[in-house]
């Protein structure tokens, strides 16, 4: 009988190496690793030989056994598993998009942005939950997100404003979380190969039918075509009148000259806030209010929100709506989903990225300027620029990628951005915009 250490000698070819464990290097591991023929039960002892950490092992685990402190497994619908440590509620999520993020701060606005509805997170940023959470970084008042994935396991809270720690909050609204896993692996394989469709599963009984989760995920039609900004959007039109938060007066309460009506296809608050800040009464509306609803509360402008989903699919009913605002001569800011609705409106198309833009650090170049803004942005899909008619500009464009990031029709004087000036997370750069919607409210 071998032990598991010989085992692994024995199979990397390294009789000779058998006299020194410590001269099993990490490559040679890795590289066998990613033939995904690494039995878990031998995880424990190669680290030990190798000083591989245990997340380096998990993506990898093709049988069904549970490797040793795993609670937790991340399962593809390609079949793959990443295991890791489950933290926040026992639970198991529908079949989601796995996306990733590239925020290093902002987990909690992140988690909340209703536009991640239909989403599990990756965050890239390794240490995420080290200032717990609060009141005011909801951007909404629940968790979007399906699930979350780390790698670090999150520590206590260490920040005054903390009134809560990642795993209860998360445990208090039944959304599961996964650490220990090789974020840097999973989030290459998203940029190559896309965004898969996955499923979570943090259970109580510590049992996984992992054939199941994987065909629930790959029985998902997945993100495209689905309209998600109903479900997410209010019911009934409110007044909104907190403004952006300061050290000073928290939230303090504004009371703007500019009428300006929001649909809210998934609106984050943030963006309700810059609204009021920078001078706006705000009401906002359902998703699919028509151009009457919207008009009869007689706006100097109308806002179109942030919101998840296929933008082709709420198009279906937001278009002639804001097809009617236009007609109306009324001034029209849009920002993300709001974009991409507003372009559709104009005439143009939108398709899906091969690889969604999210993260506080996005640079984008404002092209009546010249000025690059290092932007927040949460989207999968983009304008395609080829298909804008006459008389709309492309004003902002990706310094990643080269895509659409922002459009205007002078004439209508409608424009958007693809991105999220509101920041929440992220930098103000582009906080001029709300000032540059008023102005053109007259
Ligand atoms: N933040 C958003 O509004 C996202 C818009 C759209 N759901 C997308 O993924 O592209």
């Amino acid at each position: 009988m071998h032990t598991p250490i010989e085992e692994i000698l024995r199979r990397l070819g390294g009789n000779e190496a058998a006299a020194q464990l410590t001269g099993v290097s990490p490559e040679a591991v890795r590289k066998w690793r990613s033939a995904g023929s690494i039995p878990p039960r031998h995880w424990p002892a190669i680290m030990a030989a190798t000083g591989l950490a245990w997340e380096d092992f998990s993506g990898v685990a093709e049988s069904a056994e549970v490797p040793p402190g795993a609670t937790a497994a991340l399962v593809l619908a390609d079949g793959s598993v990443f295991w890791g440590r489950g933290f926040g509620a026992f639970a198991t999520t529908k079949p989601s998009e796995l996306c990733f993020s590239t925020g290093m701060t902002g987990y909690q606005e992140t988690l909340t942005d209703p536009s991640f509805a239909g989403q599990i997170v990756t965050f890239t940023f390794p240490h995420i939950g080290n200032v717990g959470t609060n009141k005011e970084d909801m951007e909404a008042p629940q968790i979007f997100a399906r699930g979350l994935v780390t790698k670090e396991d999150f520590t206590a809270p260490s920040n005054y404003r903390a009134t809560n720690d990642l795993g209860s909050w998360l445990k208090n609204m039944n959304i599961p979380g996964i650490s220990g896993v090789d974020t840097r692996a999973l989030t290459l394989r998203i940029r190559d190969l896309g965004a898969p469709n996955a499923v979570l599963s943090f259970p109580e009984d510590g049992k996984f039918d992992l054939k199941a989760l994987a065909k629930q995920a790959a029985d998902w039609a997945g993100l495209e075509g689905l309209d998600l900004a109903k479900d997410v959007s209010c019911t009934q039109p409110y007044n909104w009148t907190d403004g952006t938060w300061s050290w000073e007066n928290g939230f303090a309460e504004t009371n703007g000259g500019k009428r300006v009506v929001a649909v809210d296809f998934g609106a984050k608050r943030n963006i309700l806030r810059s609204l009021a800040s920078a001078g706006c009464h705000v009401t906002v509306v359902p998703a699919t209010s028509s151009a009457e609803d919207i008009l009869r509360h007689k706006p100097d402008g109308v806002f179109l929100s942030n919101g998840p989903g296929d933008p082709a699919a709420t198009a279906t009913y937001a278009v002639p709506a804001i097809q009617g605002v236009m007609a109306a001569g009324v001034p029209i800011f849009g920002i993300c989903l709001g974009h991409q609705l507003l372009a559709t409106a104009l005439g143009g198309k939108t398709y899906k990225l091969e690889r969604g833009h999210r993260g506080a650090n996005q640079p984008v170049k404002d092209l009546t300027t010249g000025k690059v803004e290092i932007t927040s942005q949460n989207h999968g899909f983009a304008v395609d620029e080829k298909s804008l008619p006459k008389g709309v500009e492309v004003t902002h464009v990706s310094l990643f990628d080269g895509s659409n990031e922002g459009i205007q029709a002078k004439e209508k004087k409608v424009f958007s951005v693809q991105y999220h000036p509101e920041a929440s997370p992220g930098p103000s750069d582009s906080a001029y915009l709300f000032k540059r919607f008023v102005e053109l409210m007259g």
